[in-house]
């Protein structure tokens, strides 16, 4: 494999009235998944085809391996992509499309079947691509990506129309590749798909990144000092904890959220003043709170929470 990772430095564009990007910004290391968030229209599908030189850009750059795409040569061994699962010619096998691919990068054609078989669509290979589930399209679009045996992987909503057993799959499969030392990075609207699966975030939101860290970062910045308390005395509980100078907010029935104090000296307090209580528990954000914090002010088209989508 070639040197591989991707650096996205001050994209800019404008479609028309529409900023696209705005000054969008982050890299994708090798040897991990980086996940690529946020809401519809936040622009991962337009710095996905910029990456890809596919769009051209007002202002910025985006390099693969250290170069601009087009500047590659044999650009399929650097950098896998799968972008639109359905753009497949409904009449022609699985295997041909590979095959097709394959002869147009002057791969070996035995690297049709190899990726075949990774993906598992070994059996299904010979029947026409017109007939996939968009989960079966998926996973030719990912063979196709691992055609050239690229060190760069990237994959927009890769987990779209996948069953439940296809998203496991996906999910494995994408980590096993980050494991090999690929760079990896994968877009999705929706947190719980890439939640146990990236190593790495971009939050963005109305063309830019909100945020670029670590998983495990990102959910310690979100828990913060906020302790959730359950009790049958809320308002004496309020009381006493207001006294001692924290923010408290009732969250739900019995239910209390705390700032600014913790936990043992919670239930210190509680105690000292004879309030019942039920627990005390340090919170431990989800990936979901941080992402709806992050884009609650970036959101452009808000039909559904994606808790509610994903339900
Ligand atoms: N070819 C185009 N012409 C005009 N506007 C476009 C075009 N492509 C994207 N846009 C606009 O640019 C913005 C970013 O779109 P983009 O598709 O990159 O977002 P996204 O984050 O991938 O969203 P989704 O999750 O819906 O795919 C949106 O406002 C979109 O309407």
């Amino acid at each position: 494999m070639s040197a591989s990772g991707i650096v996205v430095a001050g994209l800019r564009k404008r479609y028309g009235t529409t900023l696209a990007l705005d000054g969008m910004s982050f890299t994708v290391r090798p040897g991990a998944v980086t996940g690529l968030v946020g809401p519809n229209g936040a622009g991962k599908s337009t710095t996905m085809r910029v990456i890809l030189g596919l769009d051209a850009v007002d202002e910025g750059a985006a390099l693969v391996a250290g170069k601009p795409y087009r500047s590659l040569k044999r650009p399929l061994s650097h950098v896998g992509s799968l972008l639109d699962a359905a753009a497949l010619h409904p009449g022609r096998s699985g295997r041909d499309h590979l095959l097709w691919l394959a002869h147009s990068q002057s791969l070996a054609a035995r690297r049709v079947d190899q990726v075949l078989a990774q993906v598992g669509l070994t059996s299904a290979a010979r029947r026409k691509a017109g007939g996939y589930s968009l989960g079966m399209r998926q996973r030719l679009g990912l063979a196709a990506a691992l055609l050239g045996d690229p060190p760069t992987i990237m994959l927009d909503e890769p987990f779209n129309g996948m069953d439940p057993d296809g998203m496991i799959w996906m999910r494995g499969f994408l980590r096993s590749l980050a494991a090999q030392g690929r760079a990896v990075l994968v877009s999705s609207h929706l947190m719980s798909e890439v939640q146990d699966t990236a190593d790495h975030l971009v939050v963005v939101g109305r063309g830019r990144a909100i945020a670029d860290a670590g998983v495990a970062e990102l959910i310690a910045a979100a828990s913060k000092n906020r302790v959730t308390l359950r009790t049958t005395a809320g308002t004496h509980a309020m009381r006493v904890l207001a006294q001692a100078g924290v923010t408290v907010a009732a969250a739900g029935r019995d239910t209390i959220t705390v700032s600014g104090l913790p936990a043992g000296r919670i239930a210190t307090l509680l105690g000292q003043s004879a309030v019942p209580f039920s627990e005390v528990s340090a919170h431990r954000a989800t990936l979901e709170d941080v992402y709806l914090e992050l884009t609650r002010e970036a959101v452009e088209f808000r039909a559904a929470t994606p808790a509610e989508v994903s339900q």
